[in-house]
């Protein structure tokens, strides 16, 4: 039973409702992995929407961008009040989740805060550091944000060009910001709210440079929050979207902080001037690791909030004929509105359940690093490398296609959706710009291969292992596991391919790095079908775990139009193993696979459980009833407010007068 359906619904969506074959708020459980975090995200809901001073004082779209900041602000001092009664503070889930439904997607003072401030200084603050500051944190007696990149470099670390030089002498690093290319750039929050930033900056001891460390840095003095002598701060200006973030810049000059306020667990500076060196390289980098690794399920959100405006508005669309010429059918009954969205429909569920699967593995390797056992942290940096990219760029595609699939109301910021697509592809480039990050997965795939060139296949991790067989033809009396061969023999032929090219290119003489260069567009490729490959085996295995047998029914069906559109979307890539005949099947079958789905579409999205408080979509509400809200929304557009604006009579009605003489 699908749980939305209420009296006073639009119809057309009741309609669908009843059509479901399945509980949504059983589906719910298992999109969010458990019936308890799912039914708690329904609780936060319904205790949120009883809270006035909680509500947007006006719709986003009509706020400028310092209202957004002030009203971003407002909720999160309020929140910060009513949490220990509204949360379970521990939850980290729950906090985010919070945040999201009350103050939406455009970003707010804390949005940094919690997901990369916190979480550096309780993974590599010592334990002295974290009793120092991270109480005060997660009081939210200070704000923070977290300062690595600079205007002149964010892809390259190791060109970062902030100093943070040790002082024997005063026991103090000073830090510098030498040029203007090395003012920090781009860190959210930072503009205008953080009091505290961990600062990425080069470690300079002795005159030997260490590379980039992090350290714990005041920026503002606490009471007056006005920015500390030696510190220039402010905020860069408006962005395509998450514009109710102040993402900042920072410049340092001489500014002394004591020793201590290099976060230690992992490297060290000692009083003497000495440097103990971290158990592994990149140990440091691994606050990215862990936001890359819940970007997967974030983005699917994301996608998820646009498909649900689109197929719940599609739903209640009607336009033009099909038989029956009496009534004008709902858009979501043409063929070409269902490729548009369900394969969409059915990625967006495949990155949440991987995205699940990646935060467990950070998880765990978390626990691992802090008992000394690095040995995982190579394998994670590459499967979140790929997925952060993948992830990100088709759920922009997927986006997007849910704006055109809305015809010209999708346009509209009554949709909210170009606000959401703003937000998402922003992840394309934060947290690693993704070719760079796919050519990080691309050394992986290589060195995997070398291994297999050098007869060491034994080695190789479960991830990979399909890079060493040998698969020439496929049965296709296609279940999932046929497709999943199709898809690694594509994945396969183009890991070897793009590795054979940079071997030749070293071969005859190249240097590594122009025969990396010259492979680098091949290499992506590889990347990106390896990614995919794992976010389809994931989807398979996730299936092939779920119990209740009418959820399983539906999200086979849903697999099945995952499989298919991936599959004629590679297709070029398995020319070589399907033959044009087993091409026309797989594509009859995607083609079926949308009709089995169809009946489910709706309540397949009212399963992410995204409130209309958290949508803020005219275009999308769940109660289905558009038309009337839409004009609403318009009349309450603040250009409204007069019918002869400034506009008019100070320049249009002075014109079309002179032109009258
Ligand atoms: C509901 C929520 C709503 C959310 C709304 C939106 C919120 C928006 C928030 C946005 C927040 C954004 C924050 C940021 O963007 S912070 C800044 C992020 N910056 C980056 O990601 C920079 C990317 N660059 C890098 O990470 C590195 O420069 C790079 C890894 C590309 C290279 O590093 P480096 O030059 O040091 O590496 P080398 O070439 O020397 O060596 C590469 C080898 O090192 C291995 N490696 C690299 N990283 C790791 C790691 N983390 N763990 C393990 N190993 C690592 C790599 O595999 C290479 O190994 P091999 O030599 O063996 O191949
Ligand atoms: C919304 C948003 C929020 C952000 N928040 C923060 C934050 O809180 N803190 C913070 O520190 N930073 C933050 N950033 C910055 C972000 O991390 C960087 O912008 C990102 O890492 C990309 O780096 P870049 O800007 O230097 O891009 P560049 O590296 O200059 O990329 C430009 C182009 O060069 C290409 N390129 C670069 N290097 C290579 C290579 N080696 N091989 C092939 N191609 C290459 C890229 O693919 C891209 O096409 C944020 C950015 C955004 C958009």
């Amino acid at each position: 039973m699908n749980q939305s359906i209420k009296p006073g619904d639009n119809p057309d969506l009741t309609e669908e409702r009843l059509s479901g074959t399945f509980d949504t708020n059983s589906m719910a459980a298992v999109i969010y992995g458990s019936d308890k975090l799912a039914q708690r995200r329904r609780e936060i809901s319904e205790a949120v929407s009883r809270i006035p001073e909680l509500q947007d004082s006006k719709p986003c779209p009509f706020m400028t961008r310092e209202e957004k900041i002030l009203e971003g602000s407002r909720k999160s001092a309020i929140l910060n009040r009513l949490l220990p009664g509204l949360i379970d503070l521990d939850s980290f889930e729950e906090t985010v989740f919070i945040h999201q439904e009350v103050i939406g997607i455009e970003g707010h003072p804390l949005a940094l805060h919690e997901s990369l401030f916190i979480p550096p200084i309780a993974t590599q603050g010592t334990d002295e550091q974290q009793k120092k500051w991270l109480g005060r944190a997660q009081r939210r007696e200070i704000i923070g944000c977290y300062a690595q990149t600079e205007l002149g470099h964010g892809s390259n670390l190791r060109a970062l060009e902030t100093t943070a030089t040790f002082d024997i002498s005063s026991q103090e690093f000073i830090l510098n910001s030498p040029t203007i290319t090395s003012l920090k750039w781009w860190p959210g929050a930072l503009g205008k709210s953080a009091n505290w930033s961990i600062v990425i900056a080069n470690l300079i001891v002795h005159d030997k440079n260490h590379g980039p460390h992090p350290f714990m840095v005041q920026l503002r003095d606490e009471k007056s929050h006005e920015p500390l002598p030696g510190i220039t701060v402010g905020d860069i200006g408006p962005k395509m979207a998450f514009n109710g973030a102040d993402n900042g810049f920072l410049g340092f000059e001489n500014y002394r902080i004591p020793r201590e306020n290099m976060l230690m667990r992992h490297s060290k500076v000692t009083p003497d001037g000495g440097y103990i060196r971290p158990p592994h390289a990149k140990i440091g980098y691994s606050g990215m690791v862990r936001v890359r690794s819940r970007m997967a399920a974030e983005q699917g959100l994301f996608l998820a909030h646009a498909l649900t405006i689109a197929v719940r508005y599609s739903a209640i669309r009607r336009q033009g004929y099909l038989e029956d010429r009496s009534r004008e059918v709902k858009v979501l009954d043409y063929q070409t509105q269902q490729h548009r969205l369900f394969p969409s429909i059915a990625r967006a569920y495949a990155f949440i359940f991987c995205g699940f699967e990646t935060i467990r593995l950070y998880d765990q390797l978390l626990i691992d690093v802090q008992n000394g056992n690095t040995s995982g942290m190579a394998d994670l940096h590459a499967l979140t490398s790929g997925l952060k990219s993948v992830v990100t760029h088709q759920t922009g595609e997927g986006i997007e296609q849910a704006r055109m699939a809305c015809g010209g109301h999708g346009y509209s910021m009554a949709s909210y959706i170009s606000e959401i697509y703003g937000v998402a592809i922003g992840g394309c480039t934060y947290e690693g710009e993704n070719m760079v990050m796919l050519l990080q997965l691309a050394r992986y795939l290589v060195k995997s291969i070398e291994m297999i060139q050098n007869g060491k296949s034994k080695n190789l991790g479960p991830m990979v292992a399909y890079l060493a067989a040998n698969e020439s033809e496929i049965d296709l009396n296609l279940g999932p596991n046929e497709y999943l061969k199709v898809f690694q023999y594509a994945a396969r032929s183009q890991a070897w391919r793009a590795t054979e090219k940079f071997q030749k290119l070293r071969n005859s003489g190249m240097s590594k790095e122009q025969a990396w260069n010259q492979a680098s567009v091949e290499l992506t490729r590889a990347s990106r079908l390896h990614t995919r490959l794992y976010i389809m085996s994931t989807f398979i295995n996730h299936v092939g775990s779920v119990v209740d047998q009418k959820i399983k029914k539906v999200l086979i069906d849903l697999l099945n139009v995952h499989i298919t559109y991936e599959v004629m979307d590679i297709g070029i890539y398995v020319q070589g193993l399907l033959s044009s005949d087993q091409m026309d099947l797989i594509r009859n079958q995607l083609y079926v696979s949308l009709e089995t789905i169809r009946p489910n579409a709706v309540s397949l999205v009212d399963s992410f459980q995204i409130s209309d408080m958290q949508l803020r979509s005219v275009l999308g509400r769940r109660d289905g009833n558009v038309y009337e809200n839409l004009f609403k929304w318009a009349k309450s557009c603040p250009l409204n407010d007069k019918d002869v604006l400034e506009s008019v009579t100070k320049y249009l009605k002075p014109m079309m007068d002179k032109s009258k003489l």
